[in-house]
């Protein structure tokens, strides 16, 4: 058993109540990192009792060992932007020292600049939540910073997209059957969606969300990842290097489509009824700057250049307060070259579609139904994926704790990612694509594909 020290700086924040320590709880009643010792660290006057309610609180139905790290949880108020406040609370670390930044990107960015003075304690992580950076010059300096703290593979960016068992699934689907790799091509494939439509509106994080918009929150994170899972060549091993390197190389052949004015789309929630709810206009929630002009929906259409996938275009797209709710990556396949006279009603052409909640593959196709043989009827072979062990912040907390850095983000990887929507984010700084609106329950705009 060793020991391990997960300090979180900012762990009186949103994130850590909703995502990193409902996480951190199954992990630890799976019976993961034995030994652990969970500090929270922030401005706020708190003490351990209360540190450990919120802990408590957000572990929900623990085990013993989630309850035990819970109980012995420690709270030291500190400004984690300070060196000083830095080297006190690494001076309480057990063991290595997991340092989460559950901070807004400046406010890491300034923390990672104050570790500078610190000497880490050999086996120190750090975790960064996205986004990461505010655009790739950002993510750049920041990378920058970091690798003069540890070395790359201790840093951990965390994209929690890559550990849900569905998106991880991706691999399995195309990488251990024969039959769907050699048609994922541009040969066969028409087009390539992966989309993201939530019911969930701003829900009280506009402090955060107010900032990023839909395209760095959904978009520029999760969705590229999706993306790159889906494009990838095979990689030789799941070892961290080379899958990594496998999912760089098809985001560095991956661009914008076209002009940003024909290959975005942004647009907000305006006033509206979303399953029995009535919700406010996204301008009038508490919190919101309109004068800003956050998006809460936003679609961008690519182009991956490599010899497999060029010409065909990938359309990724995520909203808020969305009425038909939409998580899938669905690609759709070219029509056959003919079809015989006499073989009626197949218009549908193939798709395969990976849900990502609820979570299923189907396989969409034209076969004879019941009744005239040379009558097609639209069918549809399903699956159900299995559900992982852990939810999908456990998973990649899972990779940290075992100092695995597969499913974290890797620095270039990070930098690609801001690049590819950058001409898009300019575009849309210099007014050159309206923003747009629909009103909340709506299935809101889209881009029509350029097939
Ligand atoms: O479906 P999940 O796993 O909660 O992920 C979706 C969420 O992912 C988060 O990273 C985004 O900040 C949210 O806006 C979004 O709702």
């Amino acid at each position: 058993m060793t020991d391990q020290t997960l300090i979180i700086l900012g762990a009186s924040g949103d994130l850590t109540a909703r995502l990193l320590l409902p996480g951190l709880g199954a992990l630890l009643t799976a019976g993961h990192v034995p030994g652990l010792t969970l500090i929270g660290a922030a401005t706020d006057d708190w003490d351990d009792a209360r540190w450990r309610q919120r802990v408590h609180d957000s572990f929900g139905e623990a085990g013993p060992a989630a309850v035990d790290v819970a109980g012995r949880a420690r709270w030291i108020t500190a400004d984690v932007t300070h060196t000083d406040d830095l080297r006190r609370l690494l001076g309480e670390a057990r063991g290595p020292a997991v340092i989460f930044f559950a901070l807004p990107p400046a406010v890491t960015a300034k923390a990672c600049e104050a570790l500078l003075g610190v000497e880490l304690p050999p086996g120190t992580r750090l975790v960064l939540e996205k986004p990461f950076g505010t655009g790739s010059a950002a993510a750049a300096e920041l990378n920058a910073l970091l690798t003069r703290l540890v070395p790359e593979e201790r840093v951990h960016r965390v994209d929690h997209f890559l550990g849900k068992s569905t998106v991880l699934n991706i691999l399995g689907l195309r990488f251990a059957n024969r039959i769907f790799e050699p048609v994922l091509d541009a040969t066969h494939v028409e087009s390539v969606e992966i989309v993201f439509d939530e019911n969930l509106a701003l829900e009280g994080r506009a402090g955060y969300y107010d900032k990023a918009g839909a395209l760095a929150d959904m978009i520029q994170s999760h969705l590229l990842q999706i993306l790159a899972l889906l494009t990838m060549e095979a990689p030789f091993t799941l070892a961290a290097a080379e899958f990594r390197d496998r999912k760089a190389d098809v985001l560095r052949a991956t661009r914008l489509w076209d002009d940003p004015a024909t290959s975005s789309l942004r647009a907000r929630y305006t006033a509206g009824d979303l399953d029995g709810r009535k919700l406010p206009d996204y301008a009038d929630e508490p919190g919101v700057d309109p004068s800003r002009g956050t998006e809460t929906l936003a679609e961008i259409v690519l182009a991956v250049d490599t010899w497999r996938w060029a010409g065909v275009p990938f359309r990724l797209r995520s909203g808020k307060a969305v009425g038909d709710s939409r998580k899938e990556a669905v690609i759709t396949f070219k029509r056959p070259p003919r079809v015989p006279d006499g073989l009626r009603g197949c218009d549908q052409q193939d798709r395969l579609r990976i849900g990502f909640g609820p979570d299923h593959l189907a396989l969409d196709f034209n076969i004879n139904g019941p009744g005239d043989p040379f009558e097609l009827d639209p069918v549809t072979l399903g699956a159900d994926f299995g559900q992982g062990d852990l939810p999908a912040y456990g998973e990649v907390l899972r990779g940290v704790f075992a100092d695995d850095p597969t499913l974290s983000v890797r620095a270039d990887t990070a930098e690609q990612c801001w690049r590819i929507v950058e001409p898009v984010i300019d575009a849309w700084h210099s007014g050159a694509v309206p923003l747009r609106e629909y009103p909340a329950g709506s299935s809101g705009p889209t881009l029509p594909l350029p097939l």
